[in-house]
């Protein structure tokens, strides 16, 4: 049962800084997700968890032991890859077995967790198959069932999915989630670009941008109070939209004229020296709703675009910024036509408002 502790993680490749000091705290049994926009150097992190990349700067626990200076093989953990990295000419049992008998287990013993892990991973009738016959998601599923051979202390994973067509990666998604409920007290790291993996598996979510920790919480505690406008904008899809705006008035609520239209007022508090500060004013596209007559209104537009999805309507409103169409997301199907003139308001609750520096007036 492991816990992890990185306390001022640092990497560089010679004279280029990737990671600037990274300090997180990982309880055992816990399921943490990286994301990050690409290049923000979330793989280097999970490698050098993994052993596979040296440390430059800091210091890491595992299970309360300094690994800096312990290889791979004796950190207990499992990784899986994108790539699934399995044996061509083994066979899934094969495969499943050989780190075992590399560490010299008994035949029973081995076969006792290689069947429990296909049961658990729904692999048993593939046993006798090479990967070359299996399709994409039963590799990786082979792939997840080696790693829980190994019995790991952490579990792993960098964007397992990502090779797999959409429906396959729902299906190993939602595979991945039952084997960590089964897995109770295994630590999970799990390195991903998408968004639905990192807000349905993640306990808490770190996320990174160009080698600093930009927020670390709970998914909807990350979508509902971003701290700063980038987490603002990476969580949530379509973005957060974004208007520039300058405080007009600041107290125990906080009024701010958007740029290209109206004031508004917020329930957020500001110090009277925030007053004439200018400031970003964020609404997500789905908390916007059409405004009936007579009702106060955040703001209006005229309708660019319109995209209907069947399950929501996607409307991009110009009227703001020039060019900056504000996107508002409907539920279901609507007969909204381009050119057609609309207001739109929102709860005072799900505005946000951020300073100069991008940093939550929400607090
Ligand atoms: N061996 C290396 N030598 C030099 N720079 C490297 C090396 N490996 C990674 N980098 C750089 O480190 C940064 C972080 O890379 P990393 O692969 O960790 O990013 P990432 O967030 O996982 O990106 P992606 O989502 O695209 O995989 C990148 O700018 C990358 O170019």
């Amino acid at each position: 049962m492991t816990g992890l502790t990185l306390k001022d993680i640092r990497k560089s490749y010679g004279s280029v800084d990737v990671l600037h000091g990274i300090d997180l705290e990982i309880k055992e049994g816990e399921f943490v997700v990286f994301v990050g926009p690409s290049g923000c150097g979330k793989s280097t992190l999970l490698r050098m968890i993994a052993g596979l990349e040296n440390i430059t700067g800091g210091d890491m626990y595992i299970d309360g032991q300094l690994v800096n200076d312990v290889p791979p093989s004796k950190r207990g953990i499992a990784m899986v890859f994108q790539s699934y990295a399995l044996y061509p000419h083994m066979t899934v049992y094969d495969n499943m077995a050989f780190g075992m008998k590399i560490a010299g287990e008994s035949k029973q013993e081995i076969d006792r967790r290689v069947r429990a892990a296909a049961d658990s991973l729904q692999l048993g009738k593939y046993l006798d198959r090479l990967p070359k016959a299996l399709s994409g998601g039963q590799r990786q599923r082979v792939a997840i069932g080696r790693a829980i051979c190994r019995n790991p202390k952490v579990f792993l994973f960098d964007e397992p999915l990502s090779n797999l067509d959409a429906a396959l990666r729902v299906a190993t998604r939602i595979e991945i989630a039952r084997l960590s409920e089964q897995m109770a007290g295994t630590t999970m790291i799990y390195v991903t670009h998408d968004q639905v993996e990192a807000m349905t598996l993640a306990d808490r979510i770190v996320v990174l941008s160009a080698g600093n920790i930009e927020q670390v919480g709970a998914p909807l505690e990350l979508y509902e109070r971003p701290a700063n406008l980038f987490v603002a904008k990476f969580i949530g899809s379509p973005a957060m939209n974004v208007i520039p705006s300058t405080i007009t008035e600041a107290g125990n609520t906080t009024t701010v004229t958007l740029t290209g239209g109206k004031s508004v007022t917020l329930d957020i508090a500001t110090a009277a020296s925030e007053k004439g500060k200018t400031a970003s004013f964020g609404v997500r596209p789905e908390d916007l709703r059409v405004a009936g007559a007579g009702d106060d209104y955040l703001f209006e537009g005229e309708v660019s675009i319109v995209e209907a999805l069947g399950e929501v309507t996607l409307l991009y409103i110009e009227g703001l910024v020039p060019g900056e169409p504000i996107i508002v997301k409907l539920p279901g199907i609507y007969d909204i036509k381009k050119g057609q003139k609309m207001h739109f308001s929102a709860d005072r609750s799900k505005l946000h408002l951020f300073d100069a520096e991008g940093r939550t007036y929400r607090k």
